[in-house]
């Protein structure tokens, strides 16, 4: 006989919230407010002019949305990283390109500087990163090398007392309303190095990059370096290679990873709703059992993808993740959360178009999170590599 013990619960099957510890809840509800309360309500508007609201960084700083998994000492949050994915799923549930603009701080400026940067350079913009009052971005694709950052041609020449950094890099989250960029470039030695460059330095500009289809709420654009002078102080010293990039790339695909199933989840549930209380044939589209199929694919994918995720985050927080298990959730999130906004679109009809119903939205953001941090092919390309041991790239 069924108790309440056992009942099936449609909005959380494995009763992921209870394998939540009482702080991670407490962590997730706040975040869920904010987003719900002060995010929701802007993203139509945001999203349909392609503006980018940039007190939405001190509104996250203030809530401790922002560097969650760093230091308190350095003005982070100092939460562990099943607290960021957490805050990566309700941001996202919103909207991907909010959810872009907090990782790309958190993950992809915080990170570096925390794990590679001098004591000096942790202290001068870890907590105003933290507080949202500086914004952050992170420049590693280049117009002609994006799967392949190996090859990038931004050179770093050593100068006097620093380096001279030119090249370009291309599409950058949050490059025009930056005050921090993290930089990543060649040496005199061909070595990449991460460099820490400040808004207003002569020769540096960051024009944006307009239209976007998605992730219209989230400011994109370039880095155009031309002979920038950067004092050694603002090199990461001791970091060399594709490891710099790549350490944060793997705490942004995490988060991503939970992000973009927040995203299918909102869709799931107006897909639900909607057809719930819509009535054609004289009765709701829910009574049809290929609506019922659909809603049934959604919700399984969402609910073991759900469950994956917090494995890994348990893993990144015992260090026992290894790099192949992100692209696994990172890969699978990005590719299901699509199947699943373009379901939903497709189950809401004609209004699945407009910007009004949200999920139309969130489909082509979703196409954009399946390509960036690593393209959903790539991404199996580096499982495959790790399961045969041949690299089918190189
Ligand atoms: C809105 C937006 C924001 C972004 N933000 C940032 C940011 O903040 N910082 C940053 O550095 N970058 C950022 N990016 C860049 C993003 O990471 C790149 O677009 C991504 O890595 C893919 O690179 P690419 O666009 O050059 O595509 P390409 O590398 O040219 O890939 C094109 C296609 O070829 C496939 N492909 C590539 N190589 C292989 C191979 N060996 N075998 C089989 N198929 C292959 C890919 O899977 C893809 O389908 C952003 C991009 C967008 C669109």
């Amino acid at each position: 006989m069924a108790s309440s013990k056992n009942t099936f619960n449609w909005q959380d099957p494995f009763n992921l919230t209870d394998q939540l510890t009482d702080d991670e809840r407490q962590v997730q509800e706040a975040a869920h407010a904010y987003c719900q309360e002060k995010l929701l309500p802007r993203v139509q508007l945001a999203f349909r002019n392609e503006q980018t609201d940039a007190s939405i960084f001190r509104e996250m700083g203030e809530l401790g949305l922002l560097g969650a998994t760093i230091p308190e000492a350095y003005g982070g949050a100092g939460l562990n990283y099943v607290c960021y994915g957490l805050v990566a799923r309700e941001v996202e549930r919103v909207d991907s390109g909010y959810r872009s603009m907090m990782s790309v701080q958190s993950s992809l400026v915080m990170v570096p500087i925390n794990e590679f940067g001098t004591e000096a350079q942790k202290k001068k913009y870890l907590p105003k990163l933290a507080a949202g009052e500086w914004i952050g971005c992170f420049g590693l694709t280049e117009p002609n090398h994006g799967s392949d950052p190996g090859s990038m041609i931004t050179r770093a020449k050593k100068v006097d007392g620093g380096y001279s950094l030119s090249g370009a890099k291309m599409w950058i989250t949050n490059s025009p309303i930056a005050d921090v960029f993290v930089v990543w470039a060649k040496d005199d030695g061909g070595q990449i190095r991460g460099f820490i460059l400040e808004k207003g330095w002569k020769g540096l500009s960051a024009p944006a990059v307009h239209g976007k289809v998605g992730l219209r709420a989230s400011i994109t654009g370039e880095i155009v370096m031309d002979e920038v002078f950067v004092p050694e102080e603002n090199a990461f010293p001791e970091v060399r290679g594709l490891k710099g990039p790549f350490t944060c790339l793997n705490s942004a695909r995490y988060g991503i990873a939970w992000g973009a199933l927040g995203a299918a989840e909102d869709c799931y549930l107006r897909a639900r709703q909607y057809t719930m209380d819509r009535n054609q044939f004289g009765r709701p589209l829910a009574a049809n059992q290929l609506i019922q199929k659909k809603l049934a694919d959604m919700l399984t994918d969402i609910s073991l993808g759900l469950q994956g995720c917090l494995r890994l985050g348990r893993m990144k927080d015992e260090g026992t993740a290894s790099v192949e298990l992100t692209s696994i959730l990172k890969r699978n999130s990005c590719g299901k959360a699509l199947d699943i906004a373009r379901m939903a679109r497709d189950m809401m009809g004609g209004n699945g178009i407009s910007d009004e119903y949200g999920v139309a939205r969130h489909l082509v953001n979703l196409e954009v999170v399946n390509t960036y941090e690593g393209t959903h092919d790539v991404h199996a390309l580096i499982l495959g590599r790790a399961i045969t041991g041949i690299a089918a790239f190189s």
